[in-house]
């Protein structure tokens, strides 16, 4: 098993995880051919990984040698080069598991608008699972590809897809949601509007975000969806707004929740109240609260947006596609 983009923000995530992993044997971390990073072991860049991710981090000079030196690949980098590089392995028969927006929407016309290149691989968008763990349990299990959601897409959906599949929401009102992510979503390289003294929190991508339409797609449902970055490290809070009809009670609702996730270990629905980053950062968790008032509900999702949001979803996707217990190595 290989990780490409190990020195990224979630691709480091991904390394601690597969590297306790009893049923992986983690042989390759790796880098672009001309990074500045090849050379060096994780727990330089990662001191917090000192004595237990010494592995050092390649350059991929041979994508195709890699390719062959493996069964599985997850690739932690950005949505065009998985574009590119995932195919190669495909074609190897390498069973991949992409972090990046790459294969989550089975519509070559989104990519353009959306991600701003075109989309060669159309036959492969059709066969890419989308990796919503605890909705894809058996696509998994034959999986070859694995489009594992967006960090936002996963918080939003948790939160909406179980109240849409039980009929309690009245869609002529789109759903409303506001969340807010940690500066670690930009990913770990360098941008003036990234950096420390210049984030300040603020909605950004108002109607344009790329999770927009992915969101929307895998519900089913059109949404409304804003994205908002906080002046933290870690974590995303979605706020969700909606209409509920007749049957929404207190008490559907969390029969409806209760049936969708009482069996996980990693989506947790609480007693009362509503959830809060603090309880989620550094965990695989996705936390859910709700209230009903006057014809409206508001349902609440926290998660880590390295973990839940990215990394620990990707693992659980990897352990339901080979049959291992679902949060083996996370919990
Ligand atoms: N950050 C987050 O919260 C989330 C991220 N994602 C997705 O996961 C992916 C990774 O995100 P993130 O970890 O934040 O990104 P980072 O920018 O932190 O890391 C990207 C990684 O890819 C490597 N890389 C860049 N170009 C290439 C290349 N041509 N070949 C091989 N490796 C390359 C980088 O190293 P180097 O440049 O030195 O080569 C680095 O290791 C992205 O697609 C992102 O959209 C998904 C959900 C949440
Ligand atoms: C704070 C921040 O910049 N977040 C990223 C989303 C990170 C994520 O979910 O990744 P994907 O791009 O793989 O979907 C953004 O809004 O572009």
């Amino acid at each position: 098993m290989v990780i490409i983009g190990a020195s990224g923000y979630a691709g480091a995530e991904l390394a601690f995880f597969l590297n306790k992993h009893p049923e992986c044997d983690l042989v390759g971390l790796y880098v672009s051919a001309n990074s500045a990073d090849a050379g060096k072991s994780l727990s330089t860049l990662y001191p917090k990984f000192r004595g237990v991710l010494d592995k050092e981090i390649y350059p991929l000079n041979d994508i195709e040698k890699v390719a062959e030196s493996c069964d599985v690949v997850f690739l932690a980098t950005a949505h065009e080069v998985s574009h590119d590089i995932a195919p190669i392995f495909l074609q190897k028969g390498v069973c991949v598991f992409d972090l990046s927006g790459a294969f989550r929407v089975p519509s070559t016309e989104f990519y353009p608008t959306y991600y701003g290149f075109s989309h060669a691989y159309p036959e492969y968008l059709n066969k890419a699972v989308y990796g919503l763990a605890e909705f894809a349990q058996d696509a998994l299990s034959q999986a070859s590809l694995v489009a594992v959601p967006g960090c936002y897409p996963t918080a939003s959906q948790l939160a909406l897809k179980p109240l849409i599949e039980a009929g309690l929401l009245d869609l002529s009102m789109k759903p409303i949601i506001n969340a807010t992510s940690g500066v670690s979503g930009a990913g770990r390289k360098a941008a003036l509007n990234t950096s420390f003294c210049e984030v300040s929190l603020q909605p950004y991508g108002v109607f344009t975000h790329r999770h927009q339409p992915e969101i929307s797609y895998h519900l089913g449902t059109e949404v409304i969806f804003t994205p908002h970055l906080g002046q933290f490290e870690r974590g995303i809070l979605a706020t969700v707004t909606c209409k509920v009809n007749e049957q929404a009670s207190e008490l559907r609702f969390r029969e409806v929740f209760n049936k969708a996730y009482g069996h996980s270990k990693i989506v947790r629905l609480l007693d009362s109240g509503f959830p809060s980053l603090k309880s989620v950062v550094g965990l695989p968790y996705c936390d859910i609260g709700f209230a009903i008032s006057d014809g409206y509900a508001i349902i609440v999702s926290a998660e880590d947006n390295l973990l839940k949001g990215a990394a620990s979803q990707a693992v659980q996707c990897f352990n339901l596609r080979f049959g291992h217990e679902e949060t083996l190595s996370l919990l």
